[in-house]
């Protein structure tokens, strides 16, 4: 049975994930239905008892059923809870299996999308998403679901109850619950529907300001600016304290005559009652009343019953919209002939691309090529494309039109493993996990010796590093005392890449080292790594890349000009006037502050 199949109709959707379990919530659902009319049984023997001593008043040997009454409605309650819980077993246990299936199917969606797609969503957000959706829609299924099966089948039972004994009394207690009903369903429609979707938002609003408060104290205190920092987060707090009580109020009256209308049922039916009696005392008359008296407390049980039920399943019904938002994200295709790479060049023909839910092109026809060894720089202004342009070749995004062959063979046609095992990206912002450096380096070669991952980190300038710390290599990275700078994480990545050996190096150049000894070691890990490799260098600092192969000028998402630093100095055009600018910005270091670094190797390249 397939798991998890996208229905219209949002209840059969949920109910998918949880593949031949489902049938566990049909018969939970009817087992709570079956509990919830045996449930009114005790009451009518309860009534029947008290029937039986108002009859024989005052001779109350004579009450020889009270005993078998008693029995009966025991009975009867026992057996309604034996089924209630059996039920909420079945519904439980298919509750559990769809949380689980959830989880399992949203995750195993997620590694196939794009890399992208994790660009625009932090991990927080996702596994928030993935966690609180499958919690509140198990909570629905294991609970609120077989509650609101007996509390919608009680009614029905409850309504013949009600006119088998007294039609008059029947039709009285009829009319708050049908107050009551009219009243619930506006309720639980429309725009309350709306303001239920909007409370959870800025539930949620207020939840990640107060994170993005705490993440940015020391940034905000650095600045003195506490109290602007907090106004983002108090306009949150504001925003959702103030539709609280506009929600509230609006819900004040509705929610009033609800709860009037379905606790009141004595103030109708005990003055009819003594109407309808009069002055001479009818004990068939007074019996009937005592039994509507009995039973009509039901009601209002139903009532919140249905009300509570119902606003999980809105809550639920919104946490399964943000799961299908993410299921309904297209993966990567994978071709069906997929072949193999036979040489590193790498060819972009008329690629354009723009990013989903983007309507201008961020890539517009890019022709360019990489041949086997060869070297070339992305640089342009901040937001050209040229990180957009790099990412395109591990498919962290498909092109929409044109292609991009590696050794000929459209990358789409390769297999992902393939692909992933023949590029290193070398990203600005560095994923350390908390883990020892052994393990963290081990990641791009599971099988390698500790010798190889030794090497690659010494080739990768990290001596000085594994040196220092306690356990050398063997070091849990984020332990209590053991803090590695941005640069020393750096560097340790790029052992990770050294490991890997593959024959394609994308690298993105951080422009974030701010102490130079670290810069300098990276530069000259930089220089081991890309030795004998097909590199494209997304480059910040003009003087690395001044004896690459070809360096390609990239603004707003076009190649405006191409060619070798020399070639590109004598055009004097945009790449020459950046060029001035950044010498002029190298001078200006150098007079301001006394670097360690020997100017040559700054302007050189190291
Ligand atoms: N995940 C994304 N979703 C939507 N738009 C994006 C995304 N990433 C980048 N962009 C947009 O694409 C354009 C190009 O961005 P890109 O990061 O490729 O530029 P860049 O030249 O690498 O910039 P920088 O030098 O500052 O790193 C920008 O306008 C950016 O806002």
């Amino acid at each position: 049975m397939k798991l998890y199949e996208k229905k219209d109709n949002k209840f059969l959707s949920l109910l998918s994930f949880s593949g031949k379990y489902k049938y566990l919530t049909i018969i939970g659902c009817i087992l709570a239905g079956i509990s919830a009319v045996l449930g009114l049984i005790p009451f009518i023997y309860i009534w029947k008892m008290i029937e039986e001593i108002i009859l024989v008043m005052p001779n109350y040997s004579n009450a020889v059923n009270l005993a078998h009454y008693g029995w009966m409605a025991l009975f009867y309650g026992i057996l309604s809870i034996g089924i209630y819980f059996v039920a909420l077993m079945c519904t439980h246990l298919s509750a559990f299996r769809n949380e689980r299936n959830m989880k399992i199917i949203t995750m195993n969606h997620l590694l196939k999308l794009p890399l992208g797609f994790f660009s625009n969503k932090s991990s927080g957000s996702l596994r928030k998403i993935i966690d609180y959706s499958s919690a509140t829609t198990e909570g629905f299924l294991a609970h609120s679901l077989p509650d609101l099966i007996s509390a919608l089948v009680t009614p029905i039972a409850f309504l013949v109850l009600l006119f088998s004994y007294n039609w008059f009394f029947g039709a009285l207690s009829l009319i708050p619950m049908t107050i009551a009903l009219l009243i619930l369903m506006p309720m639980m429609r429309g725009s309350n529907k709306e303001m239920l979707i909007k409370y959870q938002e800025s539930l949620e609003d207020m939840n990640s300001e107060a994170v993005e408060y705490v993440r940015g104290i020391p940034v905000t205190k650095t600045f003195q600016q506490s109290i602007f920092s907090f106004k983002n987060f108090h306009k949150t707090i504001k925003d959702y304290s103030k539709f609280v009580t506009s929600y509230s109020i609006s819900c004040q009256v509705p929610y009033t005559c609800f709860t009037v209308s379905i606790n009141g049922f004595f103030a109708l039916l005990i003055p009819a009652g003594i109407l309808l009696i009069g002055s001479t005392f009818n004990p068939s008359l007074f019996l009937d009343l005592i039994f509507y008296i009995i039973l009509t407390p039901i009601a209002s049980l139903i009532m919140n019953k249905i009300m509570f039920s119902s606003q999980n399943w809105m809550i639920a019904k919104q946490s399964l919209l943000k799961i299908e938002k993410i299921l309904d994200t297209k993966p990567l295709e994978e071709s069906k002939n997929p072949q193999h790479i036979k040489s590193h060049q790498i060819n972009f023909n008329n690629v354009s691309f723009k990013y989903p839910g983007n309507t201008k092109e961020t890539l517009k026809n890019i022709n360019f090529e990489i041949k086997e060894n060869e070297t070339i720089a992305l640089v342009g202004p901040s937001g050209g494309g040229k990180t957009t342009l790099a990412t395109l070749i591990p498919r962290f995004w498909d092109v929409d039109s044109g292609e991009i062959l590696i050794g000929d063979v459209n990358v789409k046609n390769i297999k992902e493993k393939e692909l992933m095992k023949n590029i290193s990206f070398i990203f600005q912002k560095t994923q350390l996990f908390k883990n020892s450096i052994l393990n963290n380096v081990l990641i791009a070669k599971k099988d390698a010796k500790k010798s190889e991952v030794l090497e690659a980190l010494s080739a990768a300038q990290c001596d000085d590093i594994i040196k220092k710390l306690p356990d050398g290599i063997d070091t849990v990275i984020g332990k209590s005392g053991v803090h590695l700078s941005g640069g020393e994480q750096q560097r340790i990545a790029l052992a990770r890449v050294i490991l890997k050996d593959a024959p394609i190096i994308i690298l993105d150049e951080a422009t974030a080292f701010a102490d130079p000894e670290n810069e300098y070691k990276i530069q000259k890990a930089f220089k081991k790594i890309t030795e004998g490799k097909t590199v494209l260098i997304i480059a910040h600092r003009l003087s690395t890349i001044k004896n690459v192969d070809k360096i390609l000028v990239i603004q707003s998402g076009e190649i405006i000009e191409s060619g070798p630093h020399n070639e590109l100095i004598e055009a004097d055009g945009f790449y020459k006037n950046m060029w001035d600018n950044y010498n002029e910005s190298v001078q200006w270091k150098v007079k301001n502050f006394q670097s360690p670094i020997n100017l040559d190797n700054e302007k050189e390249g190291v």
